[in-house]
């Protein structure tokens, strides 16, 4: 039994109204934080009857200003796209900086302007590489009644947390790599650090 239940269920026209969306809200998070699913029919005719998924954390420098320093902005492009075709699910969750928040995600940027990288500026800060617990995206998935999934990600590490939360991760579905000049180190260090995959085309 999931602790969360939906709350509402809302159609929202996306991308200037070419892209239907229906937001949806949960009740029995008492974490404070307003994470929210993003559910997709799916355009294609031929549909896979496994749901594809992404599991997004919230990044306001790369989602809404289409930062360089990281790849968000150009994935959750993507998964809109991917999802908007095949059916299933965005969740956005709400951890900005892995975790740690936006203020601390500037702090640990200009620690890497001093040539630290992702994971040290963390610790330098006292705070955790990763801080995320994805148990919540669980619960949610849970929630709308999906318990079996495609995952669409390069991190192992959101595949083990929801096995582990009792979801299915029937497949791992890469994302492009979206690297320019100013995040290829952020991309190296994940895939170095945390076995990211990294998949050129
Ligand atoms: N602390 C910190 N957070 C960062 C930095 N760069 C990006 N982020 C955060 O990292 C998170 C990236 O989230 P995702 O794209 O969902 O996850 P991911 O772990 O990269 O895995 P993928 O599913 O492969 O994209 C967002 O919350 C960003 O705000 C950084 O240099 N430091
Ligand atoms: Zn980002």
């Amino acid at each position: 039994m999931s602790k969360l239940t939906e709350k509402r269920r809302v159609v929202i026209p996306v991308r200037a109204g070419d892209v239907m969306a229906e937001f949806i809200s949960f009740d029995g998070d008492d974490s404070g934080k307003e994470h929210i699913g993003i559910f997709f029919e799916g355009t294609n005719s031929e549909k896979n009857d496994i749901p594809l998924v992404r599991l997004h954390s919230e990044c306001l420098t790369g989602d809404v200003f289409g930062s360089g320093r990281c790849d968000c902005g150009e994935q959750l492009d993507e998964a809109i796209d991917r999802i908007n075709q095949e059916g299933g699910y965005i969740l956005y969750l709400r951890q900005e900086g892995r975790g740690i928040g936006l203020y601390s995600k500037l702090d640990a940027y200009a620690l890497q302007d001093q040539g630290y990288d992702t994971y040290q500026a963390n610790e330098m800060l006292h705070l955790p590489e990763d801080g995320r617990d994805f148990g919540i995206a669980a619960e949610m998935l849970k929630a709308v009644g999906v318990t079996q999934l495609r995952l669409l990600t390069n991190n192992p590490d959101k595949a083990k947390q929801l096995m582990e939360h009792g979801i299915d991760v029937a497949e791992l579905v890469p994302t492009k790599v979206h690297m320019n000049q100013h995040n290829r180190q952020y991309l190296e260090t994940k895939a170095k650090r945390k076995h990211h995959t990294l998949k050129f085309d």
